[in-house]
C-alpha cells in the first residue's frame, strides 16, 4: 500500500541569459549563504542531523523572475498536480547550495497541524542549476508515497538537472539525498531556488 502525490517536472525553464545572471548572482553572494535551518514547532532551528546545506534568504531581483515564471506556468502546475486553482496569496523564496556531504532528510514543507491564521505553503517548486561540467554526484530529490493510501507506488528519484523545475504538493514527504563533491569549490555546488506557493 502506498500512493504518490502528483508531481511534475519542467525542463529548460529559464533562458540562457537569465540563467547566467542567476549563476553570477549566486557566486557573488557566496559569503551571504548561511547554514540552513529547519522549522520546529513555531521556531526555526539549525539541526545539521536533519538538514545540512547553505541558504540565502534574500534572492533579490530573482524573486521577480520566479514570480513571473511561476505565474506563467500556474495553469500547467495546477493541472499536473490535479489541484483546483486557488488564489496564490504569497510566493516565498530561498536560494540553497549543497556541497559535499549536504542533504535534507525526509520532511514535508508545511506545518499543517498549526492553524496560525497566516497563509500556508501549498505547492513546493524547486528550480535546479549548476555549472557545467557538473562535478557533484547525488543530491537527487526523492518523493515518497504515502504508505497508508491504496496503491503500489514506489518512491520517485528526481535528478537535480540544470535548468529544471520540479513541482509537488508541500504536504508530500520528500528528501534530498547526500551530495558528494570532490572539490570544496562553491561554484561546483548543487544550487537551487526553493519556491513555495501559499494559499
Ligand atoms: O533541494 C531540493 O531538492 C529540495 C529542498 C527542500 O526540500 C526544501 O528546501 O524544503
Ligand atoms: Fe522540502
Amino acid at each position: 500500500m502506498a500512493k504518490l502525490f502528483a508531481y511534475h517536472q519542467f525542463e529548460n525553464v529559464l533562458d540562457q541569459g537569465t540563467l547566467a545572471e542567476l549563476v553570477d548572482f549566486t557566486l557573488t553572494n557566496e559569503a551571504n549563504y548561511t547554514l540552513s535551518n529547519v522549522a520546529r514547532v513555531g521556531e526555526k532551528v539549525i539541526d545539521t542531523t536533519s538538514r545540512y546545506s547553505l541558504t540565502l534568504l534574500k534572492p533579490s531581483k530573482f524573486k521577480h523572475v520566479f514570480i513571473e515564471k511561476l505565474t506563467a506556468l500556474s495553469d500547467d502546475i495546477f493541472y499536473h498536480l490535479n489541484m483546483s486553482r486557488f488564489k496564490i496569496s504569497k510566493f516565498e523564496f530561498q536560494l540553497s547550495a549543497h556541497g559535499n556531504g549536504a542533504f535534507f532528510k525526509q520532511h514535508i514543507d508545511t506545518i499543517s497541524h498549526q492553524s496560525t491564521g497566516k497563509s500556508s505553503r501549498v505547492i513546493s517548486a524547486v528550480f535546479y542549476y549548476h555549472l557545467t561540467p557538473k562535478e557533484f554526484e547525488g543530491g537527487e530529490l526523492v518523493l515518497y508515497p504515502l504508505p497508508f493510501l491504496p496503491g503500489d507506488d514506489q518512491p520517485v528519484v528526481i535528478n537535480p538537472m540544470n535548468n529544471k523545475l520540479v513541482v509537488f504538493p508541500s504536504v508530500a514527504p520528500h528528501e534530498v539525498l547526500p551530495v558528494t563533491l570532490q572539490k570544496s569549490d562553491f561554484s561546483k555546488y548543487r544550487f537551487s531556488v526553493n519556491c513555495w506557493l501559499h494559499k
